[in-house]
Parts: structure tokens; C-alpha cells; sequence
């Protein structure tokens, strides 16, 4: 596969901050943009809604494979519809993200989202935020960034986006839940979560927000993909 379009991947664990730089480099470059996470969101969402069972692999492949999902912006960000009825809240929760995790160990699920990701690929370029966007769906891609954070640090952060949204879940609780989900990410046979071979790993435990923005577009600008910023 050769990758035309410029790509620039942010794959890494949980609470990592992947989509707020996604969001805010998309924002800034005009680049479309690709929330991989919410493709499986969507899967595990439509799952329940049918009655089916994470694990129930002929099932949750044939969801996977006749998804009626639709992104649109917004000015509050991507909106997500499935079957032109809006889940863009709905797919944000813990129980939403623990059936992500669970559909995508499954190869065939993995499989029927690919060329659907690769789709997003349009000029004058594609910010790709996942967990296999380096190593698996735009290998070819001029810029991967694997953003990590401890899994302290990324508990507290998500606990602080929950309570904004109304949702209260205990700190040991979403660790745990958080350690939960890096194991399953990382230790699954198909696309695990791991950095690629040409990542460049940014751990942004004690970084801020612009501090990781600024990171990302100073190896953009090495890379002859946008201009250098003065920042
Ligand atoms: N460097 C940072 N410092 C402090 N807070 C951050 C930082 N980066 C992101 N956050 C905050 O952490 C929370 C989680 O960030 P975000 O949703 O972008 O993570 P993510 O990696 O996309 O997670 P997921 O893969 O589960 O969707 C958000 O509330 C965000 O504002
Ligand atoms: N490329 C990807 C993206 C996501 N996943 C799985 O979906 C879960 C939810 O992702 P979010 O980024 O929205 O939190 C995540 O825990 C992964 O299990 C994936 O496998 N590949």
C-alpha cells in the first residue's frame, strides 16, 4: 500500500491524550481526521443494541462488516451517527470503552474496519488516532507518534473527563479498569497495541497539553510535512 495522502498516526494506551492532540492538530492543519477508537466504539455499541455478545465472534463480525456509521464535524467536535441515529455520547462511557476493547481482539472485526479506515485518507492529509495506525493501517505513513502517560496519571485525567460529562467513578476503580484495558490492548494477538518500529515515543505524564502539541509539530516540520512554527 502506498501512502499518498500525508498520514500522521498517534497510536498509545488509554487516556493517553491521542485525541486531544488529534482534535487540536486536525483544527490547526485542516487535515481530516480518523478516531479509530470510535469505529470500535460504535461495534461494541451496536452489539449491545442487538443483543449480542462481545465474544460472539460470527455476530459481532457480521455488525462489523454491515456498520451503517456516519462522522460528521461539528462544532463541538465529531459527531458519530450509527444508523443515522446519533451515539456520539453514547459510545463515550466506560461500559462503551470496555466493549471496544472486547470486539477488537477479534481478527475478523479487525479485518472488516480496515479498508474503512483507510478510506479517511484524503488530501491535504489524515491525523489517524488509534492503537495500530503505525504498525497496521497506514504503514507506509511519513509520521508516527506513539503517546504514552502513566497509568496513574492517564486514571486521573479520565476521572476528571468523566465527572465533566456527569459520569463519577471511583480513582482505584479506573486504574484498575485502565490496567485492564492495556493488557487486553497490548497482549491480543491481532494488531496489539505496541509502538511501530519508526514511532517516535512521546510520554506526556508530565507534559502539557501544548507541550505535546509543540513536540508533535516540531517532528511534522523535520519531517517536511507542515511549516515550522515559531513555538
Ligand atoms: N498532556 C496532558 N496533560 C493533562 N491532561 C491531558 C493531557 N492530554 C490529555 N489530557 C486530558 O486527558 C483526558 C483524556 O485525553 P484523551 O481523551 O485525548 O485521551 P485518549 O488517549 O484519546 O484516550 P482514549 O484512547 O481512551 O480515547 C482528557 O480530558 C484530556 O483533556
Ligand atoms: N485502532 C484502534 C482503536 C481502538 N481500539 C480499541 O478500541 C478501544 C476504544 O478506543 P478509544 O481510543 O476510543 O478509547 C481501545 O481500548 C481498543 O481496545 C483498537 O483496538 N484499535
Amino acid at each position: 500500500m502506498t501512502t499518498r495522502v500525508p498520514v500522521i498516526c498517534i497510536d498509545g494506551p488509554s487516556g493517553a491524550g491521542k485525541g486531544t492532540i488529534s482534535q487540536r492538530l486536525s483544527t490547526q492543519l485542516h487535515w481530516h481526521l480518523l478516531d479509530s477508537g470510535a469505529l470500535y466504539r460504535v461495534v461494541g455499541h451496536a452489539c449491545t443494541l442487538a443483543g449480542a455478545a462481545w465474544d460472539d465472534v460470527p455476530a459481532v463480525t457480521a455488525i462489523a462488516r454491515n456498520l451503517d456509521v456516519a462522522f460528521s464535524s461539528t462544532e463541538a467536535g465529531v459527531a458519530v451517527a450509527l444508523s443515522g441515529e446519533d451515539v456520539t455520547d453514547a459510545i463515550r462511557s466506560e461500559f462503551g470503552g470496555q466493549g471496544a476493547s472486547a470486539v477488537a481482539v477479534i481478527p475478523e472485526v479487525r479485518e472488516a474496519l480496515l479498508a474503512r479506515q483507510r478510506e479517511f485518507a484524503r488530501a491535504p492529509g489524515l491525523i489517524a488516532d488509534g492503537r495500530d495506525m503505525g504498525s497496521v493501517v497506514f504503514p507506509d505513513a511519513p509520521l508516527k507518534i506513539f503517546l504514552t502517560a502513566s497509568a496513574e496519571a492517564r486514571a486521573e485525567r479520565r476521572q476528571v473527563q468523566l465527572m465533566q460529562r456527569g459520569e463519577s467513578v471511583s480513582l482505584p476503580r479506573l486504574l484498575g479498569a485502565i490496567q485492564e484495558r492495556d493488557a487486553r490492548d497490548s497482549n491480543r494477538d491481532a494488531s496489539p497495541l505496541v509502538p511501530a518500529d519508526d514511532a517516535t515515543t512521546i510520554d506526556s505524564t508530565r507534559l502539557s497539553i501544548d507541550a505535546v502539541l509543540s513536540r508533535v509539530l516540531n517532528e511534522a516540520a523535520s519531517r517536511g510535512l507542515v511549516e515550522r512554527t515559531s513555538e
